[in-house]
């Protein structure tokens, strides 16, 4: 774990091209410039290349996806191959709509994609493990979520991020937990489209994949846990505003010292 990281990607101000869902699309950019990353959206094939050679990384999410974003994310994506930056899949709701699954299964056969970060529900559905997602939601399932993330990992050769109240960090060999976050989280819709395009950021700096999706997952947890630690009762809309501002202020001794790694 690196925790050296956040300040190296606050010195470097990575930019990170999204190809975000339209329903949490201000909320990712807000995040990611809080933290201190530069974020930049594009709906448009023909600027695919040279957002590309602009970027540190790209996120591609598939939460609202269309017949032309899905073209355009096969362009970013072979463009980023070209370029030699990183990608981060996020697949919305892959385990509850058929389609969703095709699609990602296409861009992870054409594409080089170097994390991909999603729920239970999510994972389990490309690693084909029987699974109840609930749309956007991870939904219920009995099965081990290590050996879960770790078929998913194995089968797209990539890291894969199994989020929820514990996140596991896999390259289908070695395995990493953060135990941080809060409740807050699954009552505050986008924050894992949030935290994959922080993986993004993470990502162009540093040249461990592993440790950069490790450090993200922490980062993000742990600044969500030490908002809920001040708020006096459950109030989603002003946990996502907090966490926004905690991302700008949280500090490398502040999440050190409230770290529960595996
Ligand atoms: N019950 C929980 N307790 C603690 N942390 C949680 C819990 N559920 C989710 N998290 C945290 O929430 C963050 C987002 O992960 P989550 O798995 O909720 O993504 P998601 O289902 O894709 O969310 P969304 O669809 O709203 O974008 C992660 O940092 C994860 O650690
Ligand atoms: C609610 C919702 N619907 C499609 S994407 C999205 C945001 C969470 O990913
Ligand atoms: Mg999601």
């Amino acid at each position: 774990m690196a925790i050296n990281l956040l300040s190296e990607l606050r010195q470097r101000n990575p930019i990170v091209l999204n190809l975000a869902n339209l329903v949490t699309i201000q909320d990712v950019a807000n995040g990611l410039n809080a933290l201190g990353a530069s974020p930049i959206m594009s709906a448009e094939v023909q600027e695919a290349e040279p957002l590309v050679q602009l970027a540190g990384a790209v996120c591609l999410n598939l939460g609202t996806l269309t017949t032309s974003q899905v073209a355009q994310m096969h362009a970013v994506g072979q463009f980023a191959a070209q370029y030699q930056k990183p990608v981060v899949l996020d697949p919305v709701a892959v385990g509850a709509v058929t389609y969703r699954k095709r699609v990602a299964l296409e861009l992870l056969a054409a594409l080089d994609v170097t994390v991909i970060r999603g729920n239970a529900g999510e994972i389990a559905a490309l690693a084909d493990v029987d699974w109840q997602a609930r749309g956007i939601d991870a939904g219920t399932g009995n099965g081990d979520l290590v050996a879960i993330a770790r078929a998913c990992a194995q089968r797209f050769h990539c890291i894969v991020i199994l989020s929820g109240p514990t996140d596991v960090i896999t390259d289908g060999t070695r395995v990493a937990k953060v135990l941080n976050g809060t409740p807050l989280f699954q009552r505050h819709v986008g924050s894992g489209d949030l935290l994959s395009s922080i993986v993004a950021a993470f990502l162009a700096v540093s040249t461990d994949p592993f440790e950069a999706a490790q450090t993200a997952c922490l980062v993000f947890a742990a600044s969500g846990e030490l908002v809920a630690r001040q708020l006096t009762a459950n109030r989603p809309a002003t946990f996502g505003i907090d966490l926004i501002d905690k991302l700008s202020l949280v500090s490398g001794p502040e999440l050190t010292a409230i770290q529960k790694l595996e």
